[in-house]
């Protein structure tokens, strides 16, 4: 199969994203693996699928698939990097989009100035909702890790995430410890995992290890999560700079029970086929 692509990217978070929309595109975990490969395919941290709306009031599907080829709920940046592809392909015109993921409605949009933002949805914090195996729902979890005992806040913002605060992101233990919270008992699912250096109320740096990827330079669905942490502990305002490896993502939370918004770049690297 010749499959067009474009390569897209928000903050360092980058992408193959696939118009599901003009032909019909299934994709098996072994072709996601290829394509997201960086030596023997396109390379990415996810590969997208732009599909038609399966459901009244949405404007189109979204499937999310990691670099090891699994299938996931959510993702941010890709959202951002989404709704400036249906516009670009002239998918559609509209400035707003309502946009259905396996987590849920989100709502990208563009703005007069060119930037993108998303209503990501309301966050939840049921350990149920994340999956996080826990006795009653609390602000932060102690977790034990091979001998080692952290705390983390757990969340699900349509994804689930795991998010420690740390006193220097630059020697945050993000490669050893990552990849042992993402395969933690405690989550089924596994899970994506933040480590947040909190600067200011507005200010705050992060690295992300991405479930199914690894560390990435910026994890969309991972600032916002930071960001709502941080806002439960007390520690954040409602308005958060948050600095990642490959930039800088804006998120705004009101407070319970409100969408979480992320804002951010997303560009278009190049444009190209590939056989599959
Ligand atoms: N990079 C994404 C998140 C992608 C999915 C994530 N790795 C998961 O497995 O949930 C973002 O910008 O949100």
């Amino acid at each position: 199969m010749l499959l067009p692509f474009t390569k897209m990217q928000g903050a360092g978070n980058d992408f193959v994203v696939i118009d599901g929309v003009s032909r019909a595109v299934s994709l098996t975990p072994e072709q996601v693996r290829r394509l997201a490969d960086r030596r023997f395919g396109v390379g990415c941290d996810q590969v997208l699928v732009v599909e038609p709306a399966r459901a009244s009031g949405a404007d189109f599907g979204y499937r999310i698939f990691n670099a090891d080829g699994g299938e996931v709920e959510q993702c941010g940046n890709g959202a951002r990097c989404f709704v400036r592809f249906v516009r670009d392909k002239g998918l559609t015109a509209k400035d707003e989009i309502v946009v259905d993921t396996r987590g849920g409605r989100i709502h990208p949009r563009v703005s007069p100035d060119g930037g993108v933002s998303v209503n990501m949805g309301v966050p939840r914090f049921l350990p149920s909702e994340v999956p996080f195996v826990a006795d009653t729902p609390a602000l932060v979890y102690p977790l034990e890790v091979e001998g080692g005992a952290y705390e983390v806040s757990v969340l699900s913002v349509g994804n689930p995430h795991a998010v420690m605060l740390v006193p220097d992101v630059d020697t945050a233990p993000v490669a050893t410890l990552g990849p042992r919270i993402e395969h933690h008992v405690r989550f089924p699912n596994r899970v994506n995992v933040g480590f947040l250096e909190i600067r200011s109320a507005t200010r705050a740096r992060l690295r992300v290890w991405e479930r199914g990827v690894g560390e990435t330079l910026a994890c969309g669905s991972g600032a916002c999560a930071a960001v709502v942490a941080g806002r439960r502990l007390g520690r954040l305002g409602d308005t958060v700079e948050v600095a990642v490896r490959g930039g800088t993502l804006s998120v705004a939370w009101a407070g319970e029970g409100e969408p979480v918004w992320l804002t951010g770049p997303a560009t278009t690297v190049f444009e190209g086929t590939i056989e599959l």
